[in-house]
Protein backbone atom coordinates (compact mmCIF):
# COMPACT_ATOMS: atom_id res chain seq x y z
CA UNK A 1 0.00 0.00 0.00
CA UNK A 2 2.77 2.40 1.02
CA UNK A 3 4.75 1.62 -2.15
CA UNK A 4 1.68 2.32 -4.34
CA UNK A 5 1.14 5.66 -2.61
CA UNK A 6 4.85 6.52 -3.10
CA UNK A 7 4.56 5.71 -6.81
CA UNK A 8 1.36 7.67 -7.28
CA UNK A 9 2.84 11.08 -6.45
CA UNK A 10 1.26 13.97 -4.54
CA UNK A 11 -1.03 15.36 -7.25
CA UNK A 12 -2.49 12.02 -8.33
CA UNK A 13 -2.99 11.04 -4.68
CA UNK A 14 -4.99 14.23 -4.05
CA UNK A 15 -7.13 13.60 -7.16
CA UNK A 16 -7.84 10.02 -6.04
CA UNK A 17 -8.75 11.08 -2.48
CA UNK A 18 -11.02 13.86 -3.78
CA UNK A 19 -12.80 11.50 -6.18
CA UNK A 20 -13.30 8.85 -3.49
CA UNK A 21 -14.52 11.44 -0.94
CA UNK A 22 -16.92 13.00 -3.48
CA UNK A 23 -18.34 9.61 -4.50
CA UNK A 24 -18.86 8.59 -0.86
CA UNK A 25 -20.55 11.92 -0.04
CA UNK A 26 -22.84 11.66 -3.08
CA UNK A 27 -23.80 8.04 -2.33
CA UNK A 28 -24.41 8.93 1.34
CA UNK A 29 -26.51 12.00 0.55
CA UNK A 30 -28.58 10.34 -2.19
CA UNK A 31 -29.26 7.32 0.11
CA UNK A 32 -30.36 9.60 2.98
CA UNK A 33 -32.57 11.62 0.68
CA UNK A 34 -34.11 8.38 -0.65
CA UNK A 35 -34.74 6.97 2.88
CA UNK A 36 -36.10 10.17 4.46
CA UNK A 37 -37.64 11.58 1.29
CA UNK A 38 -36.21 15.14 1.46
CA UNK A 39 -38.28 16.10 -1.52
CA UNK A 40 -35.30 17.27 -3.58
CA UNK A 41 -34.27 16.31 -7.10
CA UNK A 42 -31.44 13.82 -7.69
CA UNK A 43 -29.23 16.49 -9.30
CA UNK A 44 -29.75 18.77 -6.34
CA UNK A 45 -28.64 15.97 -3.96
CA UNK A 46 -25.57 15.22 -6.05
CA UNK A 47 -24.59 18.88 -6.34
CA UNK A 48 -25.02 19.57 -2.61
CA UNK A 49 -23.17 16.40 -1.58
CA UNK A 50 -20.20 16.99 -3.89
CA UNK A 51 -19.83 20.69 -3.03
CA UNK A 52 -17.85 20.31 0.22
CA UNK A 53 -15.55 17.43 -0.87
CA UNK A 54 -14.67 19.19 -4.13
CA UNK A 55 -13.55 22.38 -2.36
CA UNK A 56 -12.31 21.19 1.03
CA UNK A 57 -10.82 17.73 0.43
CA UNK A 58 -8.18 18.78 -2.17
CA UNK A 59 -6.88 21.49 0.16
CA UNK A 60 -6.68 19.23 3.23
CA UNK A 61 -5.37 16.17 1.38
CA UNK A 62 -2.73 18.27 -0.46
CA UNK A 63 -1.23 19.24 2.90
CA UNK A 64 -1.62 15.76 4.42
CA UNK A 65 -0.05 14.13 1.34
CA UNK A 66 2.85 16.61 1.55
CA UNK A 67 3.38 15.61 5.17
CA UNK A 68 3.26 11.91 4.26
CA UNK A 69 5.90 12.29 1.51
CA UNK A 70 8.12 14.39 3.78
CA UNK A 71 8.01 11.80 6.59
CA UNK A 72 8.55 9.00 4.08
CA UNK A 73 11.64 10.71 2.62
CA UNK A 74 13.01 11.39 6.10
CA UNK A 75 12.51 7.76 7.07
CA UNK A 76 14.36 6.59 3.96
CA UNK A 77 17.22 9.07 4.60
CA UNK A 78 17.58 7.93 8.21
CA UNK A 79 17.55 4.28 7.22
CA UNK A 80 20.19 4.98 4.54
CA UNK A 81 22.35 6.94 6.98
CA UNK A 82 22.25 3.98 9.37
CA UNK A 83 23.64 1.69 6.66
CA UNK A 84 25.78 3.77 4.30
CA UNK A 85 28.99 5.70 4.90
CA UNK A 86 28.18 9.24 3.82
CA UNK A 87 31.62 10.12 2.42
CA UNK A 88 32.39 7.02 0.35
CA UNK A 89 28.83 5.74 -0.24
CA UNK A 90 29.79 2.16 0.65
CA UNK A 91 28.25 0.22 3.56
CA UNK A 92 29.31 1.16 7.05
CA UNK A 93 31.03 -1.54 9.10
CA UNK A 94 27.88 -2.77 10.86
CA UNK A 95 25.84 -3.13 7.66
CA UNK A 96 28.82 -4.66 5.82
CA UNK A 97 29.22 -7.26 8.57
CA UNK A 98 25.49 -8.02 8.64
CA UNK A 99 25.32 -8.62 4.85
CA UNK A 100 28.48 -10.75 4.82
CA UNK A 101 27.31 -12.78 7.79
CA UNK A 102 23.89 -13.33 6.15
CA UNK A 103 25.57 -14.83 3.07
CA UNK A 104 27.94 -16.85 5.22
CA UNK A 105 25.09 -18.40 7.21
CA UNK A 106 22.86 -18.98 4.15
CA UNK A 107 25.65 -20.85 2.34
CA UNK A 108 27.09 -22.71 5.34
CA UNK A 109 26.02 -26.18 4.10
CA UNK A 110 27.71 -25.71 0.72
CA UNK A 111 31.45 -25.73 -0.10
CA UNK A 112 31.34 -22.14 -1.33
CA UNK A 113 34.63 -20.39 -1.75
CA UNK A 114 34.80 -16.71 -0.91
CA UNK A 115 37.40 -13.98 -0.65
CA UNK A 116 37.75 -11.28 1.97
CA UNK A 117 39.78 -8.12 1.28
CA UNK A 118 41.09 -5.62 3.80
CA UNK A 119 42.30 -2.48 2.04
CA UNK A 120 44.35 0.33 3.53
CA UNK A 121 45.42 3.56 1.80
CA UNK A 122 49.20 3.98 1.78
CA UNK A 123 50.84 6.86 3.66
CA UNK A 124 47.47 8.50 4.05
CA UNK A 125 48.70 10.57 6.98
CA UNK A 126 51.21 12.23 4.61
CA UNK A 127 48.37 13.21 2.21
CA UNK A 128 46.43 14.75 5.11
CA UNK A 129 49.49 16.50 6.50
CA UNK A 130 50.66 17.87 3.16
CA UNK A 131 47.39 18.74 1.39
CA UNK A 132 44.90 18.97 4.25
CA UNK A 133 42.03 16.88 5.57
CA UNK A 134 39.58 18.02 2.85
CA UNK A 135 41.92 16.66 0.17
CA UNK A 136 42.23 13.39 2.15
CA UNK A 137 38.44 13.19 2.16
CA UNK A 138 38.35 13.73 -1.62
CA UNK A 139 40.78 10.81 -2.01
CA UNK A 140 38.55 8.57 0.14
CA UNK A 141 35.44 9.61 -1.78
CA UNK A 142 37.05 8.83 -5.14
CA UNK A 143 38.44 5.55 -3.84
CA UNK A 144 34.90 4.57 -2.79
CA UNK A 145 33.89 5.05 -6.43
CA UNK A 146 36.75 2.84 -7.62
CA UNK A 147 35.72 0.08 -5.23
CA UNK A 148 32.11 0.26 -6.46
CA UNK A 149 33.32 0.09 -10.05
CA UNK A 150 35.76 -2.82 -9.69
CA UNK A 151 33.93 -4.82 -7.02
CA UNK A 152 30.25 -4.38 -7.99
CA UNK A 153 27.38 -6.41 -6.54
CA UNK A 154 27.06 -9.19 -5.45
CA UNK A 155 30.36 -8.21 -3.78
CA UNK A 156 29.85 -6.31 -0.53
CA UNK A 157 31.95 -3.24 0.20
CA UNK A 158 32.35 -1.62 3.60
CA UNK A 159 34.32 1.12 5.25
CA UNK A 160 35.88 -0.30 8.39
CA UNK A 161 36.88 3.14 9.62
CA UNK A 162 39.36 5.88 8.73
CA UNK A 163 41.21 4.95 5.54
CA UNK A 164 40.50 1.21 5.88
CA UNK A 165 37.95 -0.68 3.78
CA UNK A 166 36.79 -4.28 3.43
CA UNK A 167 35.30 -6.22 0.52
CA UNK A 168 33.47 -9.53 0.83
CA UNK A 169 33.48 -11.46 -2.47
CA UNK A 170 31.09 -14.43 -2.42
CA UNK A 171 31.60 -17.46 -4.73
CA UNK A 172 35.06 -16.32 -5.73
CA UNK A 173 38.05 -18.27 -6.98
CA UNK A 174 41.55 -17.15 -6.06
CA UNK A 175 42.35 -16.24 -9.67
CA UNK A 176 39.31 -13.94 -9.96
CA UNK A 177 39.93 -12.42 -6.52
CA UNK A 178 43.50 -11.62 -7.55
CA UNK A 179 42.28 -10.02 -10.78
CA UNK A 180 39.87 -7.82 -8.77
CA UNK A 181 42.60 -6.88 -6.25
CA UNK A 182 44.95 -6.04 -9.10
CA UNK A 183 42.36 -3.81 -10.80
CA UNK A 184 41.70 -1.95 -7.52
CA UNK A 185 45.45 -1.38 -6.97
CA UNK A 186 45.86 -0.07 -10.50
CA UNK A 187 42.70 2.04 -10.27
CA UNK A 188 43.93 3.67 -7.04
CA UNK A 189 47.34 4.35 -8.58
CA UNK A 190 45.79 6.04 -11.63
CA UNK A 191 43.45 8.09 -9.46
CA UNK A 192 44.60 11.72 -9.35
CA UNK A 193 43.00 14.38 -7.18
CA UNK A 194 43.21 18.00 -8.29
CA UNK A 195 44.33 20.15 -5.34
CA UNK A 196 45.26 23.82 -5.78
CA UNK A 197 46.80 23.18 -9.19
CA UNK A 198 48.64 20.05 -8.03
CA UNK A 199 47.82 16.45 -8.87
CA UNK A 200 47.66 14.35 -5.70
CA UNK A 201 48.44 10.65 -6.24
CA UNK A 202 47.87 7.78 -3.85
CA UNK A 203 48.02 3.99 -3.65
CA UNK A 204 46.44 1.17 -1.70
CA UNK A 205 47.63 -2.08 -0.14
CA UNK A 206 45.31 -5.07 -0.04
CA UNK A 207 45.26 -8.16 2.15
CA UNK A 208 43.24 -11.03 0.68
CA UNK A 209 42.10 -14.15 2.47
CA UNK A 210 40.69 -17.08 0.51
CA UNK A 211 38.16 -19.10 2.49
CA UNK A 212 35.85 -22.07 2.15
CA UNK A 213 32.84 -21.67 4.36
CA UNK A 214 32.22 -25.31 5.27
CA UNK A 215 35.43 -25.41 7.28
CA UNK A 216 33.90 -24.15 10.51
CA UNK A 217 35.45 -20.79 9.75
CA UNK A 218 33.89 -17.44 10.50
CA UNK A 219 33.86 -13.96 9.04
CA UNK A 220 36.09 -12.96 11.98
CA UNK A 221 38.74 -15.47 10.86
CA UNK A 222 38.47 -14.36 7.23
CA UNK A 223 38.99 -10.79 8.43
CA UNK A 224 41.91 -11.78 10.68
CA UNK A 225 43.73 -13.59 7.87
CA UNK A 226 43.08 -10.77 5.38
CA UNK A 227 44.49 -8.34 7.94
CA UNK A 228 47.57 -10.55 8.25
CA UNK A 229 47.97 -10.57 4.45
CA UNK A 230 47.62 -6.78 4.52
CA UNK A 231 50.54 -6.43 6.91
CA UNK A 232 52.63 -8.53 4.46
CA UNK A 233 51.51 -6.23 1.59
CA UNK A 234 52.62 -3.19 3.61
CA UNK A 235 55.96 -4.87 4.42
CA UNK A 236 56.43 -5.75 0.74
CA UNK A 237 56.54 -2.07 -0.16
CA UNK A 238 52.79 -1.20 -0.37
CA UNK A 239 50.75 -0.61 -3.58
CA UNK A 240 50.26 -4.38 -3.93
CA UNK A 241 48.18 -7.29 -2.64
CA UNK A 242 49.07 -10.46 -0.75
CA UNK A 243 46.91 -13.57 -0.46
CA UNK A 244 46.50 -15.80 2.59
CA UNK A 245 44.84 -19.21 2.20
CA UNK A 246 42.79 -19.87 5.35
CA UNK A 247 42.60 -23.59 4.57
CA UNK A 248 46.32 -24.10 4.16
CA UNK A 249 47.07 -21.54 6.88
CA UNK A 250 49.79 -19.89 4.86
CA UNK A 251 50.53 -17.00 2.57
CA UNK A 252 50.18 -18.16 -1.05
CA UNK A 253 50.94 -14.93 -2.94
N1 LIG B 1 40.96 12.97 5.55
C1 LIG B 1 40.66 12.00 6.38
N2 LIG B 1 41.64 11.39 7.09
C2 LIG B 1 41.32 10.36 7.90
C3 LIG B 1 40.00 9.92 8.04
N3 LIG B 1 39.99 8.89 8.93
C4 LIG B 1 41.27 8.70 9.31
N4 LIG B 1 42.09 9.58 8.69
C5 LIG B 1 43.55 9.74 8.82
O1 LIG B 1 44.19 8.64 8.22
C6 LIG B 1 45.53 8.60 8.72
C7 LIG B 1 45.94 7.16 8.90
O2 LIG B 1 47.29 7.18 9.13
P1 LIG B 1 48.11 5.89 9.55
O3 LIG B 1 47.23 4.90 10.27
O4 LIG B 1 49.32 6.37 10.30
O5 LIG B 1 48.51 5.18 8.25
P2 LIG B 1 49.20 5.70 6.91
O6 LIG B 1 49.77 7.08 7.02
O7 LIG B 1 48.20 5.49 5.82
O8 LIG B 1 50.41 4.72 6.74
P3 LIG B 1 50.38 3.22 6.26
O9 LIG B 1 49.01 2.66 6.53
O10 LIG B 1 51.43 2.55 7.08
O11 LIG B 1 50.73 3.22 4.82
C8 LIG B 1 45.53 9.41 10.01
O12 LIG B 1 46.27 10.58 9.81
C9 LIG B 1 44.05 9.74 10.23
O13 LIG B 1 43.87 11.03 10.80
C10 LIG B 1 38.97 10.59 7.30
O14 LIG B 1 37.78 10.26 7.35
N5 LIG B 1 39.36 11.60 6.48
Amino acid sequence: MRKQVQKLGRLKLVVVITLVASCLAVIGNVSLSFIFDFNTSLWEDIFRAALIPVFVVPFVSWHLAGLFYKIDRLERDVSMMARIDELTLVSNWRFFYQQSDDWHRAESNRDAEYAFFVLDMDFFKCINDRYGHACGDAVLEKFGRILREFAPRPNIIGRIGGEEFAVFLPNMSQATAEAVANKICQGAKKMLIEHEGEQVACSVSIGVSMNINHHQDSIENAFKYADLALSYAKESGRNCYRVYNSDQKRLVV
